[in-house]
């Protein structure tokens, strides 16, 4: 059973940015005023356009960045960042796992030791035998596969048998569901699932990836495109998706998805159309269109050449 603590996540007026050269302090801003609070077993699907942010937020959650201030992000009602017991609740699962940094700046390339999957984190494994031959079964993972030998699918399944063996807490997903096949992934979704209801796990959980997951959040967070919260809540209290359900939409999940996403696109558009016919005026930090069409946060090397001079 999860601790006794009022709130699993708790972000309160968060902003973030990474060490930046951009000249104006809002366009360092990759989070902006942020808020996100969710009860002991809620399941929140995060969701934004690319670039929102959502990975940033989920490893600010994991403990991998320090914010200011510090208590503006707690987890399971501690210290996200300074509270190292929080590593044996806390599990984070991203699409670096297994990749092995190379010579070339940002290139990974996998795991590829000759490795038995039995051996691999072998205590931990043994310490949970039931839930790791349930894991095992559901992810279809044979023991005896090697990891210079799996393809990507595989190796994907390998990662969450490890990541999720230890019962958790909480749990942070950043797309690791993508290259499952759909039998794995609804399987996966449901086992998650019985976690949050049996256990009082929180799950939060970023993805593109809309189908089969209609009936699976109970919480949602949209990040907009510039760092702030769109809208998050529990998805009952949603009118699109109540309206969505009450009309039979066969996939409201998605629809809700495009519907934002759309809204941004154009709002996005427009923008891009200013700053293109006004040139550097554009990027006067006391323009309403203002910082739109690129946020700028380091790996955009800006819109405008001028920001780098
Ligand atoms: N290590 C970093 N250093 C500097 N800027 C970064 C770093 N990581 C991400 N950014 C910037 O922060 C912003 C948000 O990136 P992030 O990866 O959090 O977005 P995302 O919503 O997860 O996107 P996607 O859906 O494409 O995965 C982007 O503008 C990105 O360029």
């Amino acid at each position: 059973m999860a601790p006794l603590c009022e709130y699993a996540v708790e972000v309160k007026n968060l902003t973030f940015e990474y060490p930046s050269s951009l000249p104006d302090p809002d366009a360092r801003k990759v989070l902006k005023n942020l808020n996100m609070r969710l009860v002991p077993g809620s399941r929140c699907l995060l969701l934004g356009a690319n670039g929102a942010g959502k990975t940033t937020l989920l490893r600010i959650l994991a403990g991998k960045h320090l914010t200011q201030p510090e208590e503006a992000v707690r987890v399971m009602g501690t210290d996200a960042f300074r509270d190292l017991k929080l590593n044996l609740s806390r599990a984070f699962l991203d699409t670096q796992w297994g990749m092995r940094t190379v010579a070339f700046a940002g290139y990974g390339c996998p795991l590829q030791a000759d490795i038995r999957v039995g051996d691999m984190m072998q205590k931990l494994q043994d310490t949970y035998p039931e839930r790791r031959d349930a894991l095992m079964e559901i992810l279809g993972v044979d023991p005896d596969w090697r990891m210079h030998r799996v393809s990507d699918g595989q190796r994907r399944r390998v990662q969450l048998l490890l990541g999720l063996v230890r019962p958790f807490d909480i749990l942070l997903l950043d797309e690791v569901t993508t290259c499952l096949d759909v039998i794995v992934r609804q399987d996966l979704l449901l086992w998650l699932k019985e976690e949050t209801e049996t256990r009082g796990a929180t799950i939060v959980y970023a993805t593109h990836i809309f189908d089969g997951l209609d009936d699976w959040p109970s919480h949602l967070h949209f990040l907009a495109r510039d760092g702030t919260t769109g809208w998050e809540g529990r998805l009952d209290d949603l009118d699109l998706y109540k309206r969505l359900r009450k009309e039979g939409h066969p996939s409201p999940m998605l629809k809700i998805a495009t519907t934002w996403l759309r809204a941004e696109l154009a709002a996005t558009t427009k923008d891009r159309k200013y700053e293109k016919e006004n040139g550097e005026a554009a990027v006067d930090a006391s323009n309403p269109h203002n910082l739109s069409t690129d946020r700028g946060g380091g790996f955009n090397p800006g819109r405008m050449l001028s920001y780098y001079a």
